[in-house]
């Protein structure tokens, strides 16, 4: 476990990035931090790995405090992902993978072997194997940067807003497959993101944090949004929270009804309920075809369908999905498939209310473990990927005098980092700011680098 123990960062300026802050970060799982810009993220995620000091208290990794652990070493067992990736721009794809690797010792053959399979782990084409980092798109680029940061297996992976330099869909995939590689890979995350929707998908616990680097709630997504804290928390959360929240519970159990569905051309008698006039109609397979206009005691016109809409995996998906589904389907009753994609019922609008009542009450009972969410594969809302080149900036690493590094990092030990790396020789140990002796050398993206989805 990391733990932030009443961390103060105040800049040689005088300004309090970070405030007293004391937060428990839960091994194995997701831990956002959260918040709108300048209230202290970025300088709380960069004290974990000690390219910013504290000011002020203590972190403890595995109940030792960082400081009294040398630099090098505890860079090593962090991935760390930045915005725009922060790769070597001269270097090919599998050359940046196995930078950490390299620094480590391992021959040529064997990093590249690893960073080989890591190019699969992340989703990218081993054709790119070869190419410049310039010869990828943005969202490819990421993947890169993921699987940088995983090249040495660390146990913990930072992540500083890895994903938002992308278009809307690129990051919904690059969302997903972090979610898939952490349920593969158990890493201790901790990801910054000023977006709330995508601490909501990607953190089992936020924290979400205001200005002056203050504290104003941690719990996990599913708590924030039923009890957020204050009204800045409930502000941030934005006007939906109670509709978002139903991603948060699972369609299983949800009753379906399979007395309305009839195989096309089939014989329809008693299959029309008399609370909806029409019939879902599935081909031989049993795929929804449309719905069909129906009338008691009559045939429906199977030449002539409505469109079924998207229907909703059955237990897989959340009522959410489900209600979406009953709202824009032109009968208001959901289509429920199985796994196949086999229609495995239908659902009213009155009948996922009532399970949406239900579910609310049982959360009152018993609520949710905290951590639990993305961690839990009942939990629809995560059913829907991480680095660390820090090495490469280590000045105790002869290996990582003739990497470059990210610019950013490696020019200012407290400067905002994400600035896109260059070809800018990194290894260069930045030059201490007054208020930071000594290790807030940043290590650029030369050793890092980064979820899973809802
Ligand atoms: N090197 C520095 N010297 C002085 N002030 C700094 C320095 N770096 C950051 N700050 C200030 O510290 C505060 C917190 O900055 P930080 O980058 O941690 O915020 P953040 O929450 O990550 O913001 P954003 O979402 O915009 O990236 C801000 O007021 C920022 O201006």
């Amino acid at each position: 476990m990391i733990r932030i123990e009443s961390v103060t960062k105040r800049y040689a300026d005088g300004t309090v990035a970070v405030d007293d802050l004391t937060l428990d970060i839960p091994d194995g799982s997701i831990t956002v931090l959260v918040g709108p810009s300048g209230c202290g993220k970025t300088t709380t995620l960069r004290m974990i790995n000690r390219m910013i000091e504290p000011t002020g208290g203590r972190i403890l990794l595995d109940g030792q405090d960082i400081h009294q652990q040398p630099v090098n070493a505890l860079r090593r067992s962090m991935g760390y992902v930045i915005q725009n990736a922060g790769l070597f721009q001269h270097r090919t794809i599998v050359d940046n993978i196995a930078t950490v690797p390299r620094m480590l010792g391992w021959d040529r053959g064997r990093a590249r072997k690893r960073a080989m399979e890591l190019m699969e782990r992340v989703g990218l084409d081993a054709g790119l194997a070869k190419r410049y980092p310039y010869q990828l798109s943005g969202g490819q680029q990421q993947r890169v940067g993921v699987a940088r940061a995983l090249a040495a297996d660390p146990p913990v992976l930072l992540m500083d807003e890895p994903f938002s330099a992308v278009d809307p869909i690129v990051r919904k995939g690059l969302q997903a497959e972090l979610l898939r590689i952490q349920a593969e890979l158990g890493k201790t995350i901790v990801f910054v993101t000023h977006d709330i929707d995508e601490a909501i998908k990607l953190g089992n616990m936020i924290a979400v944090m205001r200005t002056g680097g203050h504290l104003a709630q941690f719990a996990p997504p599913d708590e924030l949004l039923s009890a957020p804290a204050d009204a800045f928390v409930e502000d941030f959360l934005g006007t939906d929270r109670g509709i978002r929240r139903l991603s948060f519970f699972t369609s299983a159990g949800l009753d379906v009804t399979t007395e309305p569905v009839v195989t096309t051309g089939a014989d329809a008698a008693g299959h029309v309920l008399p609370e909806l006039p029409f019939l879902l109609v599935t081909d031989a397979d049993g795929k929804p075809l449309g719905w069909a206009r129906a009338e008691q005691g009559e045939q429906p016109d199977y030449a002539d369908l409505l469109p079924h809409g998207r229907p909703f995996v059955l237990g897989r998906e959340s009522l959410r999905d489900a209600l979406d589904c009953a709202v824009l389907s032109p009968t208001g009753w959901a289509v429920a498939v199985d796994g196949t994609g086999r229609v495995a019922g239908v659902t009213s609008q009155e009948t996922i209310a009532t399970a949406i009542r239900e579910a609310h009450a049982a959360r009152k009972t018993k609520p949710a473990e905290p951590g639990s969410a993305a961690a839990d594969p009942a939990n629809p809302a995560a059913a829907e990927d991480p680095v660390n080149p820090a090495e490469a900036a280590d000045p105790a690493n002869p290996a990582a005098a003739e990497d470059p590094v990210n610019p950013a990092d490696a020019a200012d030990a407290e400067a905002p980092a994400d600035t896109a790396a260059t070809e800018t020789p990194a290894d260069t140990p930045a030059a201490p700011g007054p208020d930071a002796p000594g290790p807030d050398t940043p290590d650029g993206d030369a050793g890092h680098p980064v979820r899973a989805t809802r």
